[in-house]
């Protein structure tokens, strides 16, 4: 990791420990105002952050400016991200012409590729289907080969914009359980937006919720759910959790009597 104190560089490297340093980000899209307000944020390396927030809050707009996909951003605040990025989105974005080991290893040409290529695809369950068409793949699958795309680059920093959103429900617990093995084993720091906010608890060290162009609220799950324990939604913890970050997204859940102690709950 190499630092860098210049504006703006969403290629170049964080610092130690820290892999994501993000200050006074600001964006916006027309003259009504930002969408991104003087944000600020860090991700410590190997460390798993969940992005929640009301639709339009700029969830999607912060991740796309830590990918560097957002070209405009530039010398509206200050970013640092790692120099290894993989990024995956709601759709696997697989091209349909290639085949699926192809498409895990697009662009890679380094000795051994293709080797690392097999492994990441056994990795995420799919030895046997390298020579299958996306098309032949299931959505669940889709989504293991794109993960496998990302994991072959050997990423510092995965974006994730709503990875499993469009899976059932059944597929998507066995994505998650897939993806913390994922990151147990890699360790990458990971930026993972969604609106589940099941998932959000059952995935992350830390769910920040983003309000109004900024960050609103920094929570430790583990202040609130068992440390290293099996996350479960059975446990009064998990719901408390729940029940706070759902009123931060503006759902009321009057019958949930950990809404009334909420507040004084770890924060
Ligand atoms: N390229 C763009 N041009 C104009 N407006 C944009 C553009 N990208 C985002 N916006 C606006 O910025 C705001 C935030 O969008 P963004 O996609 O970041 O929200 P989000 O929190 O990811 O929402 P959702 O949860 O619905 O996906 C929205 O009002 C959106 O219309």
């Amino acid at each position: 990791m190499a630092t860098h104190t210049r504006e703006l560089s969403s290629t170049e490297a964080a610092t130690g420990r820290t892999a994501v340093r993000v200050r006074g980000l600001n964006r916006s899209f027309s003259e009504a105002g930002g969408v991104l307000d003087g944000l600020d944020l860090d991700i410590a390396a190997g460390e798993f952050v969940a992005l929640i927030g009301r639709s339009g809050s700029g969830k999607s707009t912060l991740l796309r400016a830590l990918a560097g996909l957002d070209r405009d951003v530039a010398g509206h605040g200050e970013i640092t991200v790692p120099s290894q990025v993989s990024v995956v989105f709601q759709d696997s974005r697989l091209l349909p012409w290639r085949r699926v080991l192809d498409n895990v290893l697009l662009g890679l040409r380094s000795r051994g590729a293709a080797v690392r290529g097999r492994e990441a695809l056994a990795e995420v369950g799919l030895a046997g289907r390298e020579r299958a068409w996306p098309h032949e793949l299931s959505g669940g699958e889709q989504q293991r080969a794109a993960l496998a795309r990302s994991l072959v680059r050997e990423p510092q920093l995965l974006l994730a914009d709503e990875p499993f959103g469009a899976l059932d429900a059944l597929t998507r617990i066995r994505m998650h359980v897939l993806l913390k093995r994922l990151c147990a084993e890699h360790r990458p720091a990971v930026l993972l937006v969604t609106h589940d906010v099941d998932e959000a608890i059952v995935l992350a060290d830390r769910v920040i919720v983003l309000d109004a162009g900024a960050v609103s609220s920094d929570i430790r799950v583990d202040a609130w759910v068992r440390p290293g324990g099996r996350r479960s939604q059975a446990d009064p913890q998990f719901a408390a959790l729940r029940t706070r970050l759902l009123a931060e997204l503006g759902v009321e859940d009057d019958h949930d009597p950990a809404l009334a102690d909420r507040r004084k709950e770890p924060a």
